[in-house]
């Protein structure tokens, strides 16, 4: 680990990690693209809407007809799912939501502003001041023209966007392929979660549950590879050179320290990769590594501590990920709040304090014995970051799982 620090805050050392990362060319049609990156402009296949139609159910009117005392009869109705009929003059026809405007109507007047008889309608007060021309009439291609740009590249597919491309017939948008990525844990004391009875000097990998964990909410990422790696610098070596083969992230766990069996940096820097940071001022994580290979994929060394490994993969992983995956708007934007208590210490590190939410909105601090306390890591709803030689509440942002 270096000192002084490359950078001095997390950002910053995200930053210069993401301008030597390649973006995902490839692209593919995909069938549910919730949490894809779209990979070309969706452009309107016809005009939205795609006629005159009326915003109400009411009827459709000439501005001549809405006259305070006059009895105006009904020819025929507009509903939608069919052609609107002709509109008769001195008639009105009756129109429901999303029907066709028939040629003629000068504005949609609503039901309740006027009075139904047999046939016919007289128009109540609200009619006569409120109808203009135009009145509840959405303008054929009033939302998109067709042949315009409705979706940019690099747009993430959320619900709405599936609602969206529907309407314009794309039910399996061209989006970039998913970002492969490699997961390796290391350390031999770790065993597998499933394991039931464990030696003293054993323990569950809890690191690569949480970092699958997180990869899996994230559908523009496949996870390739996960793989538990003994500790030893050939085992390592070979891992790591079949993930960096094969994927276009590698996230290792543990072994970036001081320790006699910290190979991690060693076997990074054999591979060739830039080494962009090794340690930052932030806890938990402070010996946290990142490198570029010269293809410009990434190398993200999460230190072992399982809050650290967690924190730090949400905190520089996640982004990244979606500046590989094509997302223009790659960075975090987390929501600020404030802390229900005073940090206790200021110290001269970025602090990643684990906090829960309460039902008025603030954000109470978990009390955490340190780095390794997986039981406050379960009690959390996320972290919130306070800046260097701060023992105030904020607001600061904070970070939700
Ligand atoms: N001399 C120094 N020692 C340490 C420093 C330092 O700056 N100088 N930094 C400390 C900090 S901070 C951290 S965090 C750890 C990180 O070290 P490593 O990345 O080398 O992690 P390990 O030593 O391999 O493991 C640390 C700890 O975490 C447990 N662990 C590891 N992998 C897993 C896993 N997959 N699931 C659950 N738990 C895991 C491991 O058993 C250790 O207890 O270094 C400090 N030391
Ligand atoms: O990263 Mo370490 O987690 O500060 O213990």
């Amino acid at each position: 680990m270096k000192q002084p620090f490359q950078y001095s805050d997390p950002d910053a050392a995200i930053a210069a990690l993401a301008e030597r990362l390649s973006v995902v060319g490839e692209t593919e049609p995909v069938n549910e693209p919730v949490g894809r990156i779209i990979a070309e402009p969706i452009v309107a296949d016809r005009d939205s809407p795609a006629a005159d139609v009326s915003a109400m159910d009411g009827y459709a009117v000439r501005m001549s007809d809405v006259q305070s005392d006059s009895v105006v009869p009904v020819s025929g109705i507009s509903q939608a799912g069919a052609a609107p009929p002709a509109m008769e003059d001195g008639h009105v026809v009756r129109i429901f939501t999303g029907a066709i405007i028939p040629d003629g109507c000068q504005a949609v007047v609503k039901r309740e502003d006027t009075e139904e008889l047999e046939a016919s309608i007289r128009f109540l007060p609200a009619a006569i001041e409120s109808t203009v021309p135009g009145s509840h009439i959405r303008r054929r291609g009033e939302n998109a023209p067709v042949g315009s740009n409705v979706l940019d590249v690099g747009t993430e597919v959320t619900p709405a966007v599936v609602a969206a491309l529907a309407n314009f017939g794309c039910t399996t948008p061209l989006c970039y392929r998913r970002v492969k990525v490699a997961v390796l844990t290391t350390g031999d004391e770790v065993v597998d979660p499933a394991t039931p009875a464990l030696e003293p000097w054993q323990l569950r990998n809890s690191n690569r549950s949480a970092v699958q964990a997180m990869l899996c909410q994230y559908p523009s990422a496949i996870l390739e590879i996960v793989e538990h790696v003994k500790d030893d610098r050939d085992s390592l070596q070979q891992s790591l050179d079949a993930a960096i083969a094969a994927c276009d992230v590698v996230v290792l766990t543990g072994g970036v320290s001081m320790g006699d069996y910290d190979y991690v940096p060693d076997t990074i820097e054999h591979l060739g990769a830039e080494i962009v940071f090794h340690g930052l001022p932030i806890r938990p994580g402070k010996p946290i590594l990142g490198a570029a290979t010269k293809d410009g994929k990434l190398v993200l060394g999460l230190p072992g501590n399982p809050v650290s490994a967690t924190i730090n993969c949400h905190r520089f992983l996640m982004p990244l990920l979606r500046r590989i995956a094509g997302k223009p708007s790659w960075a975090d934007k987390p929501s600020m709040v404030t802390l229900a208590e005073t940090p206790q210490k200021a110290i001269p590190l970025h602090t990643m304090l684990l906090v829960r939410m309460t039902d008025i909105g603030a954000a109470e601090l978990v009390a955490a014995k340190g780095s390794g306390d997986l039981v406050a890591l379960g009690r959390s709803d996320g972290y919130v970051a306070v800046p260097p030689m701060t023992t105030t509440t904020g607001p600061w942002p904070m970070f939700r799982w």
